[in-house]
Parts: structure tokens; sequence; C-alpha cells
């Protein structure tokens, strides 16, 4: 079903979205830019290479790419770009005078070409459509992948993206941590201060646990009910026990009143787990569970590894 956006509110989005116009000849980037910048945010590089570094800090809603370049050729930029996860879902758009490219260009994950010469109208209407199309897809995902009530990551994106991230933390041999984390009697919660009142408890933690994460590729998702899942790519044990400390005592410091629990506050119980690919390659996911399972024992409040 497709997704509607209000006319004002698309052109509001089309005018604030990123374009990364990449071409080593000054003169070609000057143009492109004259004639996209009337209508996008666009920022320009002369070579592959710089537009890898511009897209890993600040990923663009589409790049438009010339093939032929010194240093990193088009292709190859565009292939760099295809094997990252975080740059993956840029749509790439090639620039060329070339006729006899475009086998490679489809290969490469190319979305469209644009010939040149280039024509203002058409290179405008072209790299509207497909941000257009690019918008309705983070819209969609947005929905498919959000809790409706704590506005994380939900369960089916953590299934989706654990099981990725795993294999290529194996492949690439770096550690990345995991953690559990469980409201503490939030069933005694519900039963004395209500469901919304819970409804509200579970929006705080998770705002909670969202605001002690650093890094940008770190991530939470709710788990289950009052369980929530934290994902710490290339965090060793030392550094996932730091983090968890942090995420225990900040929802503490919420002091939010909790009659039925010993510490008089809402508290968690956290369980957590390092994949060390040269050490083991065990189920991160059943240890952590297994570890949270200790915090309870322990008392409840509690971060065990
Ligand atoms: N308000 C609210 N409550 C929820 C939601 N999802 C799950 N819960 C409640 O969370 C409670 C979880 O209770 P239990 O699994 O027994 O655990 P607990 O009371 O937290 O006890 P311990 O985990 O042992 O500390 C249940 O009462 C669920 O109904 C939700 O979306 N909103």
């Amino acid at each position: 079903m497709p997704i509607n956006y209000s006319d004002h509110q698309l052109k509001l989005s089309l005018k604030n979205s990123k374009v990364l116009i990449v071409d080593d000849q000054l003169l070609s980037l000057i143009v492109l830019k004259k004639i996209l910048s009337e209508h996008f945010n666009v920022t320009t590089a002369g070579s592959g290479e710089e537009a890898i570094e511009i897209c890993n800090v600040n990923v663009p809603d589409i790049v438009l790419l010339d093939i032929s370049m010194g240093g990193m050729s088009g292709i190859d930029t565009c292939l760099k770009l295809k094997n990252n996860t975080e740059t993956q879902d840029i749509p790439v758009i090639f620039v060329t005078s070339f006729e006899n490219e475009e086998e490679e260009c489809w290969e490469a994950g190319a979305v469209d070409f644009i010939k040149k010469p280039i024509i203002k109208e058409t290179l405008f209407r072209r790299v509207r459509a497909h941000i257009t199309l690019k918008l309705q897809h983070d819209l969609l995902n947005q929905k498919v992948f959000l809790d409706d009530l704590t506005k994380v990551f939900n369960r089916r994106y953590f299934d989706a993206h654990f099981s990725k991230m795993e294999r290529s933390a194996l492949r690439e041999k770096v550690d990345y941590a995991l953690l559990l984390i469980d409201i503490d009697y939030f069933k005694q919660y519900n039963d004395i201060y209500g469901h919304v009142q819970g409804d509200t408890v579970l929006n705080l933690v998770a705002q909670t646990i969202t605001n002690s994460l650093q890094r940008p590729t770190d991530f939470v998702a709710r788990y289950g009910g009052e369980e929530f899942v934290v994902v710490l790519p290339h965090t060793s044990t030392e550094g996932a026990i730091c983090v968890a400390d942090k995420i225990k005592q900040n929802v503490a410091d919420l002091g939010i009143l909790h009659k039925y629990s010993e510490y008089d506050f809402v508290t968690i119980s956290i369980g957590g787990a390092t994949l060390q690919p040269y050490v083991n390659n065990k189920n991160t996911l059943q240890i952590a569970d297994e570890k949270m399972y200790e915090s309870k024992m322990q008392g409840r409040n509690k971060v065990c590894f």
C-alpha cells in the first residue's frame, strides 16, 4: 500500500533532502550543483574516496556519481557504498557520457543513470523521483520497524538486523556486546499504579536507555513486554559493562516511585554477553538472557556478565 505524504510535507522533505554529487571535473560539479541546489540540499565531493568519507559521517538521501574519475572509479565507489550496511540503501545514480557501461552500472547497484550532456529538467525530475521513493521507503521502514508505544526499534527490527550483524562480526573478527534489560517488579507496578502509568514508565525507560547510548551504531529495541535489548557493535566486555552500569544508574536516577520494590524506585536488571570471535561463538542472546536471570536472582537492580 503506498504511503502518502501531504503535498506540503513532501515539498518540505524534498527541500531538506541531501544530495551528494561526486565528480572529479570541477565544471561538472558546478553545473550539477547549480541545477539541483534550487530544489535540494546539495553537497559535492571531488573523488570517490571523499564521497565515501562524507557518506560515512552524514548519510545522503541520494548520490550522483560520475563513472570515470581519477583514483577510485565511480563503479568502485558504488560497490563500496553497497558493501557497507550503513550506506547500502543510499540510491546511486550514475552520470555518464559513455554509451556502453550500462550493464556495469546496474551490476554495481545503481538505481538509474543520466546521460551527458545534462538536460536540466530531466536531471531534476529524475533525482526528485528517486528521492521521493527513498523518502517513502524510509517512512515505511519507520512504520514497520518502530515500536508503537516507545518509538524505539521493535523486535522485528532486532531480529532482522541482529543475525546479519552477528555474521559480519564473526567474518570481520570484531567484538560486539548485547544487553538484555528487564524492568523489575513491573507486574506489581501495573497492579499498583495502573497500566496507563505503566506505559509511561516503559516510555521513560526506553528514552533513558536511548539517551545513555553514545555511538551512532549502538541501538536499543523493545524485545518483549517490559524487556529491551541493546546492541553495541565493536564493544569489548569492559566497555559494555560501563554502558550497562550507566543505563542502570540513569534509570534509578529517574526516581520513579515503586512502593513494592525494596529500592523504593523503579529499577532494571541487566544481563550482558559479548561475542569475541577469537574466543567463542556461543549464542550471545541466550547467554545475555541467562545473565539477566542471574541479576534478578542476585537481588535486581544489578548488571551481570
Ligand atoms: N503497562 C504495560 N505493561 C506491560 C506491557 N507489556 C508487558 N507488560 C507487563 O509487564 C509485566 C511483566 O511481569 P513479569 O514478567 O511477571 O515480571 P516482573 O513483575 O517485572 O518481575 P521481575 O521481572 O521478576 O522483576 C506483566 O504484568 C505484563 O502485563 C505494556 O506494554 N504496558
